[in-house]
């Protein structure tokens, strides 16, 4: 060993052994790893800074819960969880906002917005807007009646976005067979039962009448009096009414709890891709599990949204901490 010094050779190979050790544990440390309390000195204030914000907005209007949660969504189905929804476009930059599943849909960035700003308060430069989304994700469900967990934090924001990867359907489309939902769900780490799990987010929130339309008028695995009834304010011709909103659950838009997959039994799914995870194929067992078992269905959606929350994370020097979560510092 001819750079050691010492005379003991087995001292030598002990000290090369904890070197390597040492310089490995680094290199572990900056690839990709989240930790749940990544802020405990850095930030302390975090949790209850985003949580009253997000209490405040839901109180202002109880959607803006289910608007936060598919926000979290969003963003880590299009290259990681790193932040890249939130980026405005500009004259010279066009981001992900206007792509076809975010355009006219997406909302919430105006409660990140003032989270960030209370945070920057508190703790400036520290925490980033990835983290602030995937907080209020978890927040939002636990305010509405749904499972709590711990959230992996130390994502770091991107300095750009995708425009084209979000839409290239690695966000699926409201007509997805089941299969693509599958497959999509697998390119992405998380098997079929974190996809059924994860569409339970559908137990809030709303939808718009031309994500819906083709199901209500043109399907037969629907309730028809729950078909005549979205009818009602989703009108059949293509342009009009398009913006026309109705509840994803028919039966507690506002409560995260398993009606949706009720729903689902009775042929009141309101999506093309709710109705397929109960349609006679692979998932039907466990939307009739999720059904009757709100422990059952709470345990996995916390497991899933903390595998969805694990989607490439920018970590270590990798990307930056946006000071305003709109735009690259
Ligand atoms: C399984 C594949 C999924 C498809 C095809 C899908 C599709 C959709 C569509 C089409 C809408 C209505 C958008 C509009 O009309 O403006 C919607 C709303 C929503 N989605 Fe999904 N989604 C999926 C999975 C998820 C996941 C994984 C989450 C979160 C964990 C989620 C959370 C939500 C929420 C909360 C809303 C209501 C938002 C609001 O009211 O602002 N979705 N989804
Ligand atoms: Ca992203
Ligand atoms: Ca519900």
């Amino acid at each position: 060993m001819a750079s050691c010094y010492f005379k003991s050779s087995s001292f030598c190979s002990i000290l090369v052994v904890v070197v390597l050790g040492v310089l490995v544990g680094f290199a572990g440390r900056s690839s990709a790893q989240l930790s749940t309390n990544f802020y405990s000195k850095r930030c302390p204030k975090v949790f209850s800074t985003v949580k009253s914000v997000v209490q405040s907005a839901i109180s202002k209007e109880t959607r803006m819960g289910a608007s936060l949660l598919r926000l979290h969504f969003h963003d880590c189905f299009v290259n990681g969880c790193d932040g890249s929804i939130l980026l405005d476009d500009t004259s010279s930059f066009t981001g992900e906002k206007t792509a076809g599943p975010n355009n006219n849909s997406v909302r919430g960035f105006e409660v990140i917005d003032k989270i960030k700003s209370q945070v920057e308060k508190a703790c400036p430069g520290v925490v980033s807007c990835a983290d602030i989304v995937a907080i209020a994700a978890r927040d939002s469900v636990d305010i509405l009646g749904g499972p709590s967990w711990a959230v992996k934090l130390g994502r770091r924001d991107s300095k750009t976005a995708s425009l084209a990867a979000a839409n290239s359907g690695v966000i699926p489309p409201p007509s997805s067979t089941l299969d693509n939902l599958i497959n999509r769900y697998k390119a992405q780490g998380l098997s079929a039962r974190d996809m059924v799990a994860l569409s339970g987010a559908h137990t809030i929130g709303k939808a718009r009448c031309s994500s819906f339309r083709a199901r209500i008028y043109g399907e037969n695995n629907i309730d028809a009096s729950f078909a005549k009834t979205r009818q009602n304010s989703c009108p059949k011709t293509p342009g009009s009414g398009d913006n026309n909103l109705a509840p994803l659950d028919a039966q507690t838009p506002n409560s995260f709890d398993p009606k949706y997959f009720q729903n689902l039994i009775n042929k009141k799914g309101l999506l093309h891709s709710d109705q397929v995870l109960f349609n006679g194929g692979s998932t039907d067992s466990l939307v009739k599990t999720y059904s009757a078992s709100a422990e059952t269905f709470y345990s996995d959606f916390a497991k899933a949204m903390i595998k969805m929350g694990d989607i490439k994370p920018l970590t270590g020097s990798q990307g930056e901490i946006r000071k305003n979560c709109r735009r690259p510092n």
